[in-house]
């Protein structure tokens, strides 16, 4: 029988393992169980399991069918698009990024060539790539994977980037219309699917008060300035906030991305948020985990999953990107 319960009032974490069936032999309806199991002393607590889970997928999902008779459109044209991954050194965070990335392209019929420098590239050596590639006809865009190491400059590099190429918003110009909210730029992917999977789940912007942690340039500040052109109220944190508890105590809607596994839990969001949590940190492991405690997370109202969340909107926002820049790249036809 199919469940008569919503599927986010089954907790998460701690699905199945002690499902009342396993202890009594009962044979009850699935909605008999549902009911006995939030009586039972030793289920969550309700309030945890009432945090309702925001999937990356069917957002993702929804964009890519979106983009699927554009990219045919090109292809009747003799243009594939193709993006050129540029990274620098080896990172965790790159790395999922770079195979997820593929793996959306090419089940999107587009291309992708990765170029990898090693750790120890000089700034010449990055700005001549750069250029190489925005010259290269059959490249329509570019991904440099930041952060880079400390010795880069990532200004510098986002000079030697073609601006029609700058997919990920990377560019002085594409930063300026992302803070002005012009709607002609590409913002970077991650702001931009932060903003896909909030509409798609129906937030209201207006009236909201934000939290957003984290002011990188392909994050946190444009997070922030996204939010601020729908009539958000936003507050921004950052390593020198002094208390994340208090940057966070008004907010509607908190969108972390700070790299720090385990600082967000119930001490520090407040009752009926939405948390975006955009990080994607490496557990000792090497699995992967956001900002945010999943069984910690209070009486929250709703949250995205890590792996599941906003990664997965990432790749589909990138690969609509870059189809867009090879369209314009190809308006003459
Ligand atoms: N899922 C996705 O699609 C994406 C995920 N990511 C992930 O998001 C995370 C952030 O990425 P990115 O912005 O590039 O990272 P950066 O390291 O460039 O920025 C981190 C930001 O968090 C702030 N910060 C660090 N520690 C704290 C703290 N304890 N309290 C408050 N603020 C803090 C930093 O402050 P300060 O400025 O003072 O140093 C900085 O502004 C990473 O885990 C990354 O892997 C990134 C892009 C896409
Ligand atoms: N210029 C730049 N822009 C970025 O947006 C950027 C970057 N550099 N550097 C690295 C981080 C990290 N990042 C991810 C995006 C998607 C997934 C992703 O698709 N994750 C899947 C899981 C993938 C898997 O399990 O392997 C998910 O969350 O469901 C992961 C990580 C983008 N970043």
């Amino acid at each position: 029988m199919a469940p008569l319960l919503p599927r986010w009032l089954i907790p998460v974490g701690c699905r199945i393992a002690r499902w009342p069936s396993e202890s009594t032999g009962s044979s009850t309806s699935y909605a008999g169980k549902e009911t006995m199991r939030l009586e039972t002393p030793w289920t969550l607590p309700r309030k945890d399991s009432a945090v309702i889970e925001l999937k990356g997928k069917p957002v993702a999902d929804a964009l890519m069918s979106a983009l699927s008779v554009r990219v045919q459109a090109l292809a009747d044209r003799g243009v594939t698009p193709q993006l050129a991954i540029v990274e620098v050194g080896d990172d965790s965070a790159n790395r999922w990024y770079r195979q997820a990335a593929i793996r959306r392209l090419e089940a999107a019929h587009c291309e992708v060539a990765v170029i990898s420098l090693s750790d120890k590239a000089t700034q010449p050596e990055l700005n001549e790539t750069l250029d190489r590639l925005s010259a290269d006809d059959q490249i329509h865009g570019i991904l440099l994977l930041r952060p880079l190491p400390a010795h880069l400059n990532e200004q510098e590099a986002a000079d030697h980037t073609s601006a029609l190429k700058d997919v990920d918003g990377m560019s002085d110009a594409s930063l300026a219309g992302v803070f002005l909210g012009n709607p002609g730029v590409f913002a970077p992917c991650t702001a931009d699917a932060v903003i896909r999977l909030l509409n798609h789940y129906g937030f209201e912007y207006r009236g909201s008060r934000a939290s957003v942690l984290g002011r990188s340039a392909v994050v946190g500040r444009p997070v922030a300035s996204l939010l601020l052109v729908r009539d958000a109220t936003v507050t921004q944190a950052h390593s020198k906030t002094p208390s994340l508890k208090d940057a966070c105590s008004q907010a509607d809607l908190v969108v972390s991305a700070m790299g720090v596994l385990g600082a967000l839990d119930q001490e520090v969001l407040p009752s009926g948020c939405w948390l975006v949590d955009v990080s994607c940190n490496s557990r000792e492991d090497g699995s992967m985990a956001g900002d945010a405690v999943w069984d910690r997370l209070g009486d929250i109202a709703a949250a995205t999953p890590v792996p599941g969340g906003v990664g997965a909107v990432t790749t589909a926002v990138l690969a609509e990107h870059l189809v867009s820049a090879a369209e314009r790249q190809n308006a003459h036809f």
